[in-house]
């Protein structure tokens, strides 16, 4: 699968962990930054890599940062996104179980590194139920119009 993966100074360390791990099990990883721990603005590199899974050139994408409030506010701007803020395996999974999650945001500060791998496998490994969930999906992008 083809990865987008952004971060601020703050989900750096988790961001360089989880790209490592993507790569042994044979994903594609397209990191839009940041490339170290020095203080950044977060939209400046979680917009770029919202914008590239809404657009299809990846299929789902993960962003990172103190908290990840901020990560998921900015992707859940772009069309077509639907970015999930997971801070365990349960919340990765219900983020695709009913809410079709291409996206999730992580915060570094509030998730244990044990956990961090755990997460992400969970929300790669599952499926949307389809169902129910998909009328409230197509709700979230006709009654967001303005
Ligand atoms: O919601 C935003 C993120 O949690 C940021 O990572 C956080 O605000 C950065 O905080 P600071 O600039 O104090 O490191």
């Amino acid at each position: 699968m083809k990865i987008a993966i952004a971060s601020d100074h703050a989900g750096y360390h988790y961001k360089t962990i989880i790209v490592e791990h993507l790569e042994k099990l044979g994903h594609e990883v397209v990191d839009f930054g940041t490339d170290s721990a020095e203080a950044c603005d977060y939209p400046d590199f979680i917009i770029p890599a919202a914008k590239a899974v809404a657009a299809g050139q990846c299929e789902r994408g993960i962003v990172l940062g103190g908290s990840g409030n901020g990560e998921a506010i900015a992707a859940n701007r772009i069309h077509g996104i639907r970015c999930a803020l997971t801070w365990n395996v349960e919340t990765a999974k219900l983020g695709r179980q009913h809410n079709k999650a291409n996206m999730i945001s992580i915060g570094e500060r509030m998730t244990a590194e044990e956990d961090v791998l755990k997460i992400v496998d969970a929300w790669l490994a599952t499926e949307f139920e389809g169902g129910r969930h998909e009328r409230r999906i197509e709700k979230i992008d006709t009654l967001s119009q303005n």
